[in-house]
């Protein structure tokens, strides 16, 4: 929503069945942006199949065709053939991930690279990263967006301390590069927990997967220090995972109005946080089971609440409060306090919208306590965040009169979402709830 443009709500369907659906998604955001960077860092052309196709993939594809990589193709299938780094300017958008990913691949770069995004991207945190990569001989002018990175064509890389409780992408970022600084890159966390391990976890595995050997706190290292030895990153075809967090949407919706939704292609193993929504919808009364390679949610007839440390999933909260807000018992969601500098701060947008549709939720310094309380209809406000779109579409399904403002913000993740979602309705669809602008 602008609050000078013109404002388009969307009615979020409420059904009056349970859903019956099979919904297929499209590749993991996260994935596909670090499958991007450690191609355009590669020996060699590299292919990405599978990959998601939404405004954070294509500003990250965007980012690194400004720096020199050429990469081909108009769908999910991408060639990526690697050239020398050059200068030039980049458009971060709201995406977490080229903020953070890609200053250190410019710190490579001949020549000034600019980076810029949206205006609310000017306040989620960076300066951490910024002046992590300045103690590794980086030249940067500026501590949030816009800023200027002036490659020198090389980096030296080395030992760095910061302060990673404000994101994980901090480590990440600095790890994705590391191989290519001319001594690596050795990261030492001190602060408070790195929220997203899982994250971390993804970032360290592709990277041995490419080749690049890294040394963990799991595999013998020091607590919270990760270390990058300088070395080639090898040229990869990269299968994309499905995107786990952005299906936790659709699973939601089974378990919210007692109907059963499959997920086909649900990885066995991964470093994917979404996969973690198996165990919270099963402590919330949903049956979870899985059919190979099928993942099927089963709602129950009522949705009890639940306590739990989002820490490491913080990008679930959306989701789990929207669960939360219809479920019939008390739900605390703790450990995430690192979501006021997501897309929005996550706290206080899901504390002002359930509450405005009648709810009782109330902000903690570090998380949300969500009562259970009958909801009604009425404007649900997305902040130009993809996530918070979602839960108002979940809490919509089963509460009259709910319409989403600015729901094309999906697309930061999940172009097409209101046609998914519609397709996923089928004739579970009431009739219209007249919830418009
Ligand atoms: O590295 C990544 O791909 C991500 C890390 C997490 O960030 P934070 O650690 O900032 O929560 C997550 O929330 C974000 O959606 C994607
Ligand atoms: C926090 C998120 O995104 P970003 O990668 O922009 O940080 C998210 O997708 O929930």
């Amino acid at each position: 929503m602008s609050e000078d443009g013109p404002v388009s709500f969307w009615s979020a369907p409420r059904v009056s069945s349970p859903i019956h659906a099979t919904v297929t998604l499209p590749g993991s955001k996260s994935i596909t942006n670090r499958a991007l960077v450690l191609a355009a860092l590669a020996d060699g052309p590299s292919t990405v199949t599978g990959a998601l196709r939404s405004r954070d993939t294509d500003l990250m594809i965007g980012a690194l065709r400004a720096l020199g990589t050429a990469i081909s193709g108009d769908g999910p299938t991408l060639e990526v053939v690697p050239g020398r780094f050059h200068g030039g300017a980049v458009d971060c958008g709201l995406a977490g991930t080229v903020m953070r990913f890609v200053p250190p691949l410019a710190a490579l770069a001949d020549g000034d690279v600019v980076f810029d995004g949206d205006e609310q991207a000017r306040t989620r945190p960076l300066d951490t990263l910024l002046s992590g990569l300045r103690a590794l001989d980086a030249d940067i002018a500026g501590d949030t967006l816009p800023f200027t990175v002036h490659g020198r064509g090389a980096l030296r890389g080395g030992t760095v301390t910061i302060d990673a409780s404000g994101s994980s992408q901090f480590v990440s970022g600095l790890l994705l590069s590391g191989a290519a600084f001319d001594e690596g890159v050795t990261v030492h966390h001190d602060g408070k927990p790195v929220p997203s391990m899982p994250h971390i976890d993804m970032t360290v595995e592709m990277l041995r997967t490419a080749g690049v050997d890294v040394t963990t706190p799991a595999s013998g290292g020091e607590a919270n220090t990760w270390r990058v030895r300088p070395g080639r990153v090898h040229a990869i075809d990269w299968n994309i995972e499905p995107d786990l967090s952005n299906a936790t949407a659709f699973l939601a919706a089974a378990a919210v109005t007692g109907g059963e939704v499959t997920v086909p292609s649900w990885p066995e193993r991964t470093t994917q946080p979404g996969d973690a929504i198996r165990g919270i919808l099963e402590s919330m009364g949903a049956e979870v089971h899985r059919e190979g390679t099928d993942l099927t949610v089963r709602g129950p007839r009522s949705l009890r609440g639940i306590d739990i440390d989002l820490h490491d999933l913080g990008e679930l909260t959306p989701t789990v409060a929207a669960l939360a807000a219809v479920a019939s018992g008390p739900s605390h969601l703790r450990g995430i306090a690192h979501l006021r500098g997501h897309e929005t701060d996550r706290l206080a947008a899901l504390s002002t919208e359930i509450n405005a549709l009648g709810g009782r939720v109330t902000e903690t310094p570090d998380g949300l306590d969500i009562e259970p309380v009958p909801l009604h209809g009425g404007h649900w406000h997305s902040y130009a965040d993809h996530r918070m779109a979602t839960a108002g579409a979940i809490i919509g399904l089963v509460v009259d009169g709910v319409s989403v403002d600015d729901i094309a913000t999906t697309s930061k993740t999940l172009p097409g979402f209101e046609r998914m979602w519609d397709a996923m309705l089928g004739n579970a669809v009431a009739t219209d709830t007249g919830a418009r602008s």
